[in-house]
């Protein structure tokens, strides 16, 4: 269901303003409160779910309305029969459409958080302004930045328990905007609120009058994140080979999949990899409809001008500015398994739309995300644990660094027995 939705709401906004962002926080920080009170006072809601709300709150005795009772619901919802490590949940205001990436329960799992968060444009860390930074809030802030996820938001909440103190939260604040300093964080924003209350989440606060800065969903639908994609570098790794079969298509043939990186426009010089061949783009196609130009992250099916041959898992990019192809792999992974990621250890791995085998060459450094620091005799990676390793390649892929391309930068790894997905990477 979480999926359907995801993918509708990606084809349908194609065009339209989308942010997505990603929630952590340490267990009862009031992740699902604050999602809650995005939904209700954006008005994202139904009046049934809230009433429903309402009613089970009075019954538990409860004299506010427990807000965390319909992102729970929600969630639980999601989670019947099957194991979901991230939920996604839409909502949408008239001037941009969300989309909530919420990892359930315990968020110490470093792996829900970088599937949760590795498309994310946005992350919100979330804090206790009673307790301040924990271990936790420090890890998290790690992740996305190793994530480079480029916009981050520290949510001080539950403001109204520390009598909307300025000083409280300009405390946190220092010691996080210091601690950030060490990241690679290009865009940093801290905002106090009250989940509960509903102070600075929509609504700005009466009670901190002090506060100047913008409300949450302000700020969500604001944050300027269009400059984030590289528009630069044109990368189009083809997902299939469109070759209708009616007569009245017989001449058509196009390669469907979705632009990775830069714009495209009819008339480019390109060049196909691993082959190597070059052409032009004859034209663009979107649904039944030609198009001008294709950007991140469209789904659409090119045309070549020359019957040049082109096959899934292939890369058109320009002429000029093509990744080059290695079978060599330097990156950081996150292992996601019980069994632990050893030295020449063989495994799927895909890459865009390209599978390949990869064997596990070295294992450089184990970092420890709470300090920092980089542990050279690990020798293994354990689950939800990230480190430095090298892969080989049986063949070569066309890849960028993460840091350039999130697309083509990011692998993940395939248990070959089992098809279970194992590690997520970033190329170096
Ligand atoms: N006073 C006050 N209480 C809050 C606030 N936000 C959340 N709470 C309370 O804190 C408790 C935890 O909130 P949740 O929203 O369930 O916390 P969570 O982080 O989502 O927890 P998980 O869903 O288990 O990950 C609940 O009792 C909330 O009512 C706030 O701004 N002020």
């Amino acid at each position: 269901m979480a999926e359907d939705i995801t993918d509708v709401v990606e084809n349908v906004t194609t065009h339209m303003d989308l942010l997505r962002f990603a929630t952590a926080g340490s267990v009862d920080d009031g992740k699902s409160t604050l999602i809650g009170r995005l939904l209700l006072d954006s008005k994202s809601i139904f009046e049934d779910q809230l009433e429903a709300v309402e009613t089970t709150s009075k019954g538990k005795g409860y004299d506010y309305t427990d807000l965390a009772l319909l992102t729970d619901g929600l969630r639980s919802e999601r989670e019947q029969g099957i194991t979901i490590d991230v939920a996604y949940r839409y909502f949408a205001t008239p001037k941009r459409k969300f989309i909530i990436a919420d990892t359930p329960g315990h968020v110490q799992y470093t792996r829900n958080m970088v599937t949760g968060a590795s498309t994310a444009d946005l992350g919100l860390v979330l804090v206790d302004a009673r307790q301040g930074l924990t271990e936790q809030s420090r890890r998290h802030a790690v992740i996305l930045s190793l994530l480079r996820v480029p916009h981050l938001v520290l949510a001080v909440n539950k403001m109204d328990l520390v009598d909307y103190s300025e000083e409280v939260f300009t405390k946190i604040h220092d010691e996080f905007t210091q601690f950030a300093t060490k990241l690679s964080i290009p865009d940093l924003t801290v905002i106090p609120i009250s989940a509960l209350a509903g102070d600075n989440v929509v609504n700005r606060s009466e009670a901190m009058s002090w506060y100047s800065g913008p409300t949450l969903l302000h700020h969500l639908e604001n944050v300027h994140v269009a400059s984030d994609r590289d528009l630069i570098d044109a990368r189009f790794p083809v997902q299939y080979v469109v070759r209708p079969k009616s007569d009245e298509f017989h001449d058509y043939r196009g390669y469907a999949g979705q632009v990775a990186g830069g714009v495209m426009k009819p008339g480019d010089e390109v060049v196909v990899l691993p082959s190597g061949m070059t052409s032009k783009i004859a034209g663009i196609d979107l649904f039944d409809q030609e198009i001008t130009e294709a950007y991140p992250p469209m789904s659409v099916t090119v045309r070549l001008e020359d019957d040049v041959d082109v096959s899934r898992g292939d890369m058109i990019a320009r002429v000029k500015n093509a990744p080059s192809p290695s079978q060599d792999i330097d990156a950081m992974v996150c292992w996601m398994t019980t069994t632990p990621l050893k030295n020449r250890q063989k495994l799927a791995i895909k890459h865009t739309t390209r599978t390949a085998r990869a064997m596990v060459k070295d294992i450089q450094y184990r970092l420890d995300v709470n300090t920092l620091h980089r542990d050279q005799e690990a020798g293994e990676l354990g689950v939800n644990e990230i480190g430095r390793v090298q892969l080989r390649t049986t063949v070569p892929l066309l890849s960028d660094s993460y840091s350039k391309n999130r697309t083509t930068g990011s692998f993940i790894l395939i248990d070959e027995g089992t098809g279970v997905t194992v590690g997520a990477g970033m190329i170096l």
